[in-house]
C-alpha cells in the first residue's frame, strides 16, 4: 500500500515510514493511494468474528507486508486482550434502533485506546526492527494524551512529550496523563488552548532541525494515518453487529479534529452500507457551520463542558476536501492555505456531495446536561458530554426511524464529573484500576504557548 499526501508534493511513502511520521513534509496528511473495497459478500463473511480478528482483517491490508501476519494479529490481540468488556466495543440499546457504540472499554477510558494502544505496539515494533529511537510530540484536549502516555511508556525506544491546555482538560483526564511514572514520559501544561498546542506541534513537524537529525520525530494524534485506520474497524464491527452489510446502518460521531467521523466515511467508502454520518460538535461549532452553509470561518475557541472537542482548526477535515477537490493536492494545498486567514466558501458540487452522506448539528452546554438529565431519566443509562451531543444530534438529524441510529459513545461519564453533576445526578466512581487516581503523585510543567519554549524543552531532555 502506498501512501500520498493531500498537498501532492512530499514523497509518496510504504505503511512503516507514514507510521513513523505525523505530518507530510508539504504539510498535508497521508493517506492511502487507493483505498481497499470489499463486496457485499466478504463482509458478510466477517460476520462472527471476534474484535481483534476482525481488526486483523480491516487493518492488513493499510499494512501491506511491512509487518509479518503473525506479529500483526499479536500485536492486535494483546491490544484488545486489555480492553474491559469481552465485546471489546459493545453495543448498548438506549431506545427504538438507538444504540450507543460504548468505545471506552479501554485503559484509559475513551475511544482513543482503540487506536494508541495499537499504535504504541507498532511503534515499538518497527523501530527495534530498524534499532532506531523516535521523539513523540503529541497535542491534547484531553483524551489523546493519556492513552498515547499509555500505549507508549513502556517502550525504550520513544520519549513522548504531551501538552495539553492548562487548567482546560478534565481533572480526572489531567491526573491520569500526569500521575503516569515513567522516565519517557513528559506532561507540558501549555499556557493556551488546544489549537495552540496542536499549531505548536505542526510547526515542530515543519522544522525539525532541533532535533539535530539525530531522532525521528513521531506522531500520536490523528494526523498519524495508522490512528485512522485503527478506528476504521468500529465501524464494520458495529454494523456487522446489527444486520449490516444487509442494511444501511447511520452513525452519530462527537466530533472535533475530524478523525473518528472520517475513519466512518473511509469504512463506507470501503464498501460498508452507511447511509448517514451525523457531525457533532459543541459551541465549537466551525465544521457544522462549513457542512450546513457551505461557509468555513473560524470564530474563537470557547470553553465548554465537553472539552475534548475544544477545538476550531480540525486537521482531518483536509483529508475530506481532499476528496471533494478530486484528490488535488496542489489546489487542496491553496485551499489549505486560504483557510488559516480568510473565510472560506468550498466547491458548491462537492459539498453537495457531502451532504449526500454528512449532517452536522451543534449542541451547547445546557442542552448537553439536558440529554443527558434526560437519557438518564428514560434508560437509567449515564452519558459522558460528549457522547450526549452525539445522541442529542442523532435525535435531531436522523432521516428515518427503520436505519439504526449508531451514536459514538467516545468516553465514559467518569472522565467528566462536572457536566454529570451539572445535569444534577450522582458521578459514577472511578474504576477499579483508577481507584487512587486522586491520591497518586502527579509530575509536569508548566509552559508558555511559545515554540522556542517547547523545542528547547524538548532538545534539552532528550539530549541531557
Ligand atoms: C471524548 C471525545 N469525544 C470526541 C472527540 C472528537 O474526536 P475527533 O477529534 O476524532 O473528531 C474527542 C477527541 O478528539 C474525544 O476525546
Ligand atoms: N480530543 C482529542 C484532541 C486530539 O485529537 P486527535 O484525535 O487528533 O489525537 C484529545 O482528547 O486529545
Amino acid at each position: 500500500m502506498k501512501y500520498i499526501s493531500t498537498r501532492g508534493n512530499a514523497p509518496e511513502l510504504e505503511f512503516e515510514d507514514v507510521l513513523l511520521t505525523g505530518l507530510a513534509s508539504d504539510g498535508g496528511l497521508y493517506v492511502p493511494k487507493e483505498l481497499p473495497h470489499y463486496s457485499l459478500d466478504e463482509i458478510r463473511s466477517w460476520r462472527d468474528l471476534p474484535y481483534a480478528e476482525l481488526a486483523f482483517k480491516v487493518i492488513k491490508p493499510f499494512v501491506g507486508g511491512a509487518i509479518e501476519d503473525s506479529a500483526l494479529q499479536s500485536m492486535i490481540n494483546d491490544t484488545y486482550a486489555g480492553f474491559a468488556h469481552n465485546a471489546v466495543a459493545p453495543l448498548a440499546q438506549i431506545d427504538n434502533n438507538e444504540y450507543v457504540l460504548e468505545l471506552f472499554q479501554g485503559p484509559t477510558l475513551a475511544f482513543k485506546d482503540f487506536a494508541l494502544q495499537l499504535l504504541g505496539r507498532l511503534l515499538d515494533h518497527v523501530l527495534t526492527k530498524r534499532n532506531e529511537r523516535g521523539v513523540i510530540i503529541g497535542a491534547t484536549s484531553g483524551d489523546t494524551g493519556s492513552a498515547a502516555i499509555e500505549g507508549c511508556k513502556h517502550s525504550d525506544r520513544l520519549d513522548i512529550f504531551i501538552m495539553y491546555p492548562h487548567n482546560r482538560v478534565s481533572e480526572v483526564q489531567r491526573r491520569q496523563m500526569t500521575t503516569i511514572k515513567g522516565d519517557n514520559v513528559y506532561n507540558l501544561a501549555v499556557e493556551g488552548n488546544f489549537d495552540d498546542c496542536q499549531g505548536m506541534l505542526k510547526a515542530c513537524f515543519a522544522d525539525q532541525s532541533f532535533l539535530k537529525g539525530e531522532r525521528r520525530l513521531i506522531a500520536v494524534n490523528s494526523i498519524n494515518w495508522a490512528r485512522i485506520m485503527a478506528q476504521v474497524v468500529y465501524y464494520f464491527y458495529a454494523s456487522l453487529n446489527l444486520g449490516g452489510p444487509d442494511r444501511d446502518m447511520a452513525f452519530s460521531v462527537p466530533t472535533g479534529n475530524f478523525g473518528d467521523i472520517f475513519a466512518g466515511y473511509l469504512a463506507h467508502k470501503m464498501g460498508l452500507p452507511v447511509k448517514q454520518l451525523i457531525v457533532a460538535t459543541n459551541k465549537n461549532d466551525i465544521l457544522h457551520r462549513a457542512i450546513s452553509q457551505n461557509k468555513y470561518e473560524k470564530h474563537p475557541l470557547a470553553q465548554t463542558l465537553s472539552p475534548s472537542m475544544d477545538i476550531v482548526v480540525s486537521s482531518n477535515f483536509e483529508r475530506l476536501l481532499f476528496d471533494v477537490y478530486g484528490r488535488d493536492g496542489a489546489a487542496l494545498s491553496q485551499l489549505m492555505q486560504k483557510m488559516n486567514t480568510e473565510t472560506v466558501e468550498f466547491d458548491a458540487q462537492g459539498m453537495a456531495a457531502v451532504r449526500q452522506l454528512f449532517d452536522s448539528y451543534s449542541v451547547d452546554d445546557d442542552v448537553t446536561c439536558e440529554t443527558i438529565k434526560q437519557l438518564y431519566g428514560e434508560t437509567g443509562y449515564l452519558l459522558d458530554p460528549h457522547t450526549a451531543i452525539g445522541v442529542k444530534a442523532a435525535r435531531e438529524c436522523r432521516r428515518d426511524a427503520k436505519t439504526p441510529m449508531i451514536t459514538l459513545g467516545t468516553a465514559h461519564p467518569v472522565k467528566f464529573t462536572q457536566a454529570i453533576e451539572k445535569a444534577g445526578l450522582e458521578a459514577p466512581k472511578l474504576p477499579h484500576h483508577l481507584q487512587d487516581l486522586f491520591e497518586r503523585e502527579e509530575r509536569f510543567t508548566v509552559m508558555q504557548n511559545d515554540l522556542d519554549e517547547l523545542k528547547s524543552f524538548v532538545a534539552k531532555t532528550i539530549f541531557a
